[in-house]
């Protein structure tokens, strides 16, 4: 038998950033893969709604207020994961924010805003819960969300760029450190979805045409088009890749002229 399993029954997942947006439709999709979720994000009622969600196709969900940003409150809530479910087997750092403004204007508070939520979150789950995996011996998968910004240039500010650029290099060099302990570091990068981060930015129409002028696809992508990745890495079917980022793009980042 040749094919793997796609399916994440008895895994446990963490998302961060799962409140809405590409976060809420992750850990929805990872729960309809079979995988238990651990919800973490400031936002309550999000990610109760998320939780409920969940639990309504009859799957496990646990919403954790967690700032992603602060090791305290990030080390609190993988105990509590840990404690309450034995393990986690899949991370996904999906926690982010953008400030678009050009170089010349940018602030040092959203200089530090933006790497600390982009950035430092991602790293710091990613220490904490490897810490985890390495000490429990069982490997695990790690998903950063970055974008396809991290590789491209585009006009939507040169610190988000750079967080997007740094994650994309930080995948790779877990990625080499991690392996030995059969943890796969994998990152998806996005082109546009239609979240409350670029909501306001899609209603525009000319800026629309703008993207889909440099889209082979001609479209916007669909929220579960960002699920299927990134269940298909967090899975069996995934267990030979890491150290790379898979752009969810439309081809966008192939474009040339
Ligand atoms: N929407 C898009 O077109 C694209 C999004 N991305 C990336 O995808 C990820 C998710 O983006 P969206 O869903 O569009 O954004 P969003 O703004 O809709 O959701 C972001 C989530 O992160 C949470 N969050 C922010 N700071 C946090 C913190 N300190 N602690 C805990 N949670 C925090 C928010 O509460 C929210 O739930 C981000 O990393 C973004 O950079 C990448 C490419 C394109
Ligand atoms: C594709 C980018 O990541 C996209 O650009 C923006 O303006 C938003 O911040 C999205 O993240």
């Amino acid at each position: 038998m040749f094919l793997p399993s796609f399916q994440l029954e008895n895994k446990v997942a963490v998302v961060t950033g799962a409140g809405r947006g590409i976060g809420r439709a992750l850990a929805i999709g990872l729960a309809e893969a079979g995988a238990q979720v651990a919800l973490l994000a400031r936002t309550e009622q999000d990610i109760i709604n998320v939780a409920r969600e969940i639990n309504s196709i009859g799957a496990k969900a646990y919403p954790i207020v967690t700032d992603v940003t602060n090791r305290d409150e990030v080390n609190q809530s993988i105990a509590k994961i840990i404690e309450t479910t034995g393990t986690i087997d899949i991370l996904i750092n999906n926690a982010g924010m953008n400030i678009r403004s050009q170089a010349l204007d940018v602030t040092d508070v959203e200089w530090h805003k933006i790497m600390d939520t982009n950035l430092k979150s991602a790293f710091i789950m990613s220490q904490e819960v490897g810490t985890f995996m390495k000490k429990h011996g069982t490997g695990g998968k790690i998903i950063n969300i970055s974008s396809v910004a991290g590789h491209v240039a585009l006009r939507t500010g040169v610190v988000y760029a750079a967080t997007k650029a740094a994650m994309i290099q930080m995948t790779k060099v877990l990625a080499l450190e991690w392996g030995q302990y059969g943890i796969n570091v994998n990152s998806i990068g996005p082109w546009y979805f239609k979240t409350p981060l670029t909501e306001k930015l899609l209603q525009d129409e000319k800026y629309v045409d703008d993207i889909l002028a440099v889209t082979p696809l001609k479209r916007i992508g669909e929220l579960e088009e960002l699920v299927g990745p990134t269940v298909f890495l967090a899975s069996a079917a995934g267990n030979y890749i890491t150290g790379q980022t898979l752009f969810v793009d439309g081809g966008m980042t192939i474009q040339g002229f």
